[in-house]
């Protein structure tokens, strides 16, 4: 594979999720210098440091061709010169060694500083942010972010500086003194150089254009591994194994075809203008240029000796120029998600923040839209009573889940007001709100850890014997104690019925007033269920609950029963009440029956 090639799957392989479009490089660029900044100075120490060894490694070159001189001088050889000679190569190694060494450890230590302030930024930002963005946004893709792409500004902070000042200062200085050996000597070290330059020119003809048509295909190889991969019970299942494989193996073909059409015309001139500037080829026509510039009489033998020395360095940095670049555009691109990520909108915050004067909930005409210009609640009203229960019913998609969520301020409402105890819960301060509003919804979520440290999490401060009247109330700890570690077995794995006691227990063990819960029973088995219930009742006592449940059978009893349709309030009253209106509860109750006595 050529060079160019491979740096372009490399580029590819990175573009199809994060090198930002070419209108975007600037965005990324300056993303790149603000998150660099704390570290700045040190980068710029290092440096300098990084030039003035890139300096030092030219005297032993120099020190050489002084030795030359020495050794091919008519006469005896002064050893007290050749002496000293010798330890100008010795000390020129050293300081290069030195410094650049001292260089690399202060970009490594300001990396490491600067990955600590990236999380830090990271954790106090998402800290802030709407719980509901986190619905929204899969974990594993913050992840990334807050893994992947610090991990790929290490090579930009730790190395990519050093490397690029040495690769710039050493053949300029090179160069330089080449210069002012014989300007003739600096012009045959870089003979070779634009004939590399007019072949590489060549070969990045339409190289957008060829990345962007790379990019579509590892795209559409990407999407048949997914679908296949994802879909892959389903495909089985249906006998359709071969099929999917089919539409993986046509992208992966198509993709080898275009490969082996851009590259294969570039492997020639990729081997010649690779040639061009490996050391054999530069060494051999400086050698040649040179024993033709001693015999003209311009130079001596010995400023030819470091003529050849010097231009042999050129190679290796013109190569590394090149492949700076590349990494240079992966940390941007990584930059700029990182940015992304660091602007997120924040919650705002409450300041003073207001105290509740009981645990009542009133809507106020709560409008909610998630895009700005569809509203998925329009105007509703409702009021929660402390110790009452209220159940949310209504068809999928009428927005029960959105309204639970204001309550708890996953997104705050974009018309009316959502008040505890009269006051607008945008008024209270994030960790007084969750003191009086505890939530157990649809997805929940088990951390790492024992059993205990789950339901701990409640409230971090609470006893053993706490916890094991939480489970015990919560119906789940019977189930707890045939674990293998009991109540400090690590990452046990439960039902989905099982999971959402160990949220009501964590929930008791919290103890606000007021309470969510989402769809408390949707995983559960009519075993489990019943227990939820139980525990559901357990909940209920003293505490104003807002209830949503598909299962109408386990909210009959509920103090009052709100059916919301298409983001409005279409009935309310108790079961009995709603059941002789005959409107869509009775409806729904009547086919929710229809379908158990089945
Ligand atoms: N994060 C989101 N971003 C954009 N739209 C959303 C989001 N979550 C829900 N919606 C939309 O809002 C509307 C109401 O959804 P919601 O989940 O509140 O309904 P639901 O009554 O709880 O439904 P279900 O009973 O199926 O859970 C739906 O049209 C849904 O597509």
């Amino acid at each position: 594979m050529t060079a160019v090639a491979e740096r372009g799957t490399e580029a590819a392989n990175s573009a199809r999720t994060s090198t930002p479009p070419a209108r975007e490089a600037r965005r990324a660029a300056e993303a790149l210098a603000e998150l660099r900044r704390p570290v700045s100075w040190r980068i710029r120490l290092a440096m300098a440091l990084a030039a003035v060894g890139a300096l030092a490694a030219l005297v032993p070159f120099a020190a050489l061709a002084e030795l030359a001189e020495l050794l091919l001088a008519p006469g005896p050889v002064d050893r007290d010169a050749v002496v000293t000679v010798a330890w100008f190569v010795v000390a020129g190694i050293g300081i290069r060694g030195l410094l650049i060494g001292l260089a690399l450890a202060i970009t490594h230590f300001a990396d490491v500083d600067l990955q600590a302030v990236l999380r830090r930024r990271i954790v106090r930002r998402l800290s802030g942010v709407p719980l509901g963005w986190f619905s929204e946004n899969s974990s594993g893709a913050v992840r990334k972010v807050a893994q992947n792409d610090i991990a790929d500004l290490h090579h930009l902070v730790a190395h990519h500086s050093v490397d690029m000042t040495t690769a710039v200062v050493l053949p300029l200085g090179g160069l330089g003194y080449l210069c002012w050996l014989d300007w003739r000597l600096a012009l045959l070290a870089v003979g070779t150089l634009p004939f590399f330059a007019a072949a590489y020119a060549w070969m990045m003809r339409g190289y957008h254009e060829k990345m962007a048509e790379m990019n579509t295909a590892h795209g559409r190889i990407s999407s048949a591994v997914v679908e296949f991969v994802s879909g892959i019970g389903v495909v089985k299942a249906f006998g359709r194994a071969r099929r999917a494989h089919e539409s993986y193996q046509r992208a992966a073909e198509a993709y080898g075809r275009f490969f082996a059409d851009w590259v294969r015309p570039m492997l020639r001139l990729e081997a010649i203008s690779s040639m061009l500037i490996s050391a054999p080829v530069v060494g051999l026509v400086s050698a040649l240029g040179v024993v033709w510039f001693v015999n003209q009489g311009w130079i001596t033998p010995a400023e030819a000796l470091a003529g050849v020395l010097v231009a042999l360095v050129i190679p290796t940095t013109v190569t590394a120029l090149s492949f700076g670049g590349e990494d240079r555009r992966v940390a941007a691109a990584a930059a700029l998600r990182l940015r992304g990520l660091l602007d997120t909108p924040v919650l705002p915050v409450a300041s003073p923040s207001r105290k509740p004067a009981d645990h009542r909930v009133t809507l106020d005409d709560v409008r909610f839209s998630y895009d700005g210009s569809t509203d998925v609640l329009r105007g509703v009203s409702l009021e929660l009573r402390p110790g009452t229960v209220t159940a949310l019913v209504g068809p999928s998609g009428s927005g029960k889940s959105t309204l639970a969520t204001l309550l708890p301020r996953f997104h705050d409402v974009t018309g009316g007001a959502v008040r505890i105890g009269g006051v607008d819960v945008r008024d209270i301060a994030p960790d007084e709100l969750y003191r009086w509003i505890g939530f157990v919804l649809q997805d929940v979520a088990l951390v790492h850890g024992t059993v205990a440290d789950n339901i701990r999490l409640g409230r971090p401060d609470a006893g053993h014997d706490e916890v094991v009247a939480a489970a015990t109330a919560a119906q789940i700890h019977q189930r707890i104690t045939e674990l293998p570690g009991g109540y400090d077995t690590v990452d046990a794995q439960f039902s989905g019925g099982e999971a959402q006691r160990i949220a009501i227990a964590r929930a008791l063990l919290a103890d606000t007033p007021v309470l969510v819960l989402d769809e408390a029973t949707a995983f559960a088995d009519p075993e489990s269920e019943a227990a939820v219930q139980d525990a559901l009742s357990e909940l209920a006592a003293g505490r104003t609950l807002l209830v949503i449940a598909h299962r109408l059978r386990t909210i009959a009893s509920a103090d009052q029963i709100v059916v919301l349709d298409c983001g409005v309030v279409a009935e309310r009253g108790t079961h009995t009440e709603l059941l002789a209106g005959h409107g869509r509860y009775a409806a729904l109750w009547a086919a929710q029956e229809e379908d158990s006595n089945e």
